[in-house]
């Protein structure tokens, strides 16, 4: 009889190759085939706005692969592999000097001496950076001390929304790097208060006070567009294909942002009537960005900009959806009743709040409040794939804490934080990395 330990590894491998066979299909799909690692232009498949099936292969795919690796390898090999990678820094360096923008322009390579130049760095340690890169299908060397873009690296070229996000690590970094300082803190280590976050720690040691929302020109527009680039990465646009929004006439975009969200909504469902609500200098550039980019849905007469403190007041009334995105993840729990208890007080009876973030997934749920209380198809194969691997949404709960003092939350966090307000959970969309949680006034 095989033992129960290999009948699980044998579980995994199947696993890998079932999901890894489905993720095959999808690329195939479009009729171009699988990518190569080194591809050196984007696939189709990147630039759709439906990859939900790709990305539930990948999300086992993934967990599958994390857990064989830490039973099969020794456990001080895993430990160490933990901390012993600097992918973010090398990262880092080719984002600030813009390497892919500069092998934009080589589709064949360039040597790294004319690289070096048109970056001004040593050209040895952009080359021992570049390869770190390379080792994972980021940048390939294509002969000796020539180097091109590939597929993974394109998407760091300087102009891209991507680009915007990933290089907030490099701020990340430095806040996780006095969390522990924090949280044996006198004043920081037990408060979940809006000015104790490790960030603001951080900036305290150097002298300068921390309000996140209060930020120049410049950095509200490189945070606007880092969070349409935290929607490409997440591929919040599933929520376009897989909400009824056929039976929705109006919206109101809480804490819109530059309309990351609401744009795409508009062009896909002309008809729609949208309210765009945020703080008045987010709401100014929202109009910008709209006039860049939605010219057409502006002219229609059917998106509306209104500024909002939803902190202190209320939305505008009686609209079908109020939907928010990466919204309530960014406060404690107080924070987030009062915006929720705050656009209650404007729902009509048919109004629906829509929550759309992660959903943390854990082992030890009661039976009952899980995430698959409504489908089964975001349930981790049980014991099999603990929370399948988990890694996005709880990296992404230590950014939320390490900025905000904000938290990624359960089904039954959120639900409770809900029923606080008076709303009752009536659907769940998974949608791989982001759920969408649709909630209704409770009938008591
Ligand atoms: C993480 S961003 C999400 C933006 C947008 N929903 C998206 O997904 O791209 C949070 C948004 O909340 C807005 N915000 C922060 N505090 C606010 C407040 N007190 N009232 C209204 N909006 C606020 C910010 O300006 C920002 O646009």
């Amino acid at each position: 009889m095989t033992e129960p330990n290999q009948v699980k590894v044998q579980v995994l491998l199947d696993i890998i190759n079932s999901s890894a066979h489905q993720a095959i299909a999808e690329y195939n799909k479009t009729g171009h085939g699988v990518p190569g690692i080194d591809a050196g232009t984007l696939h189709p498949l990147d630039f759709a706005t439906d990859t939900l099936a790709l990305r539930k292969a990948i999300r086992l795919l993934e967990g599958a692969c994390e857990q064989l690796n830490t039973i099969l390898a020794p456990p001080q090999h895993t430990a160490y592999n933990f901390v012993n990678n600097y992918n973010w820094a090398c990262i880092d360096v080719a984002l600030q000097s813009r390497i892919a923008d500069v092998l934009d322009k080589h589709p064949q390579g360039l040597s790294v001496d004319a690289l070096a130049n048109a970056v001004d760095l040593d050209k040895a340690k952009i080359a021992r950076v570049l390869r770190v890169l390379a080792l994972r299908g980021c940048f390939k060397e294509v002969k000796r001390d020539v180097f091109a873009n590939t597929r993974l690296s394109l998407v760091l070229k300087s102009k891209t929304n991507v680009a915007a996000y990933i290089q907030r690590h490099r701020d990340f970094a430095k806040y996780a790097a006095v969390l522990y300082e924090t949280m044996i803190d006198q004043e920081f280590g037990r408060s979940s208060e809006v000015d104790k976050t490790p960030r603001a720690f951080a900036l305290r040691k150097e002298g300068k006070d921390d309000n996140f929302w209060e930020m120049d020109d410049e950095a509200r527009d490189i945070f606007h567009r880092s969070m349409a680039g935290y929607s490409e990465i997440q591929s919040c646009s599933a929520v376009l294909h897989y909400y009824p929004w056929d039976n929705v006439s109006s919206v109101v975009d809480v804490g819109s942002g530059t309309g990351a969200m609401s744009i795409p909504l508009a062009k896909m469902f002309p008809n729609l009537r949208i309210t765009n609500q945020d703080l008045p200098e987010a709401l100014e550039l929202s109009r910008n960005t709209w006039e860049k980019n939605a010219p057409e849905a502006l002219l229609g007469g059917h998106i509306d900009f209104v500024p909002l403190n939803f902190l202190e007041e209320s939305p505008v009334v009686g609209k079908d959806v109020y939907y928010m995105r990466s919204i309530i993840h960014d406060w404690p729990d107080n924070e987030s009743m009062v915006i929720l208890h705050n656009i209650r007080k404007v729902m009509g009876p048919n109004s629906r709040v829509l929550i759309h973030e992660c959903v943390l997934l854990r082992t030890f749920e009661e039976p009952g409040v899980g995430a698959n209380e409504f489908s089964k198809d975001h349930e981790a194969p049980e014991h099999t794939l603990l929370n399948f691997g988990s890694h996005t949404p709880h990296h992404l709960d230590m950014v939320m804490w390490l900025c905000f003092n904000g938290k990624e939350r359960t089904l039954n966090e959120i639900k409770i934080i809900a029923a606080s307000a008076g709303l009752a959970l009536t659907q769940i969309y998974d949608l791989v990395g982001t759920m969408l949680l649709e909630f209704k006034i409770a009938q008591d």
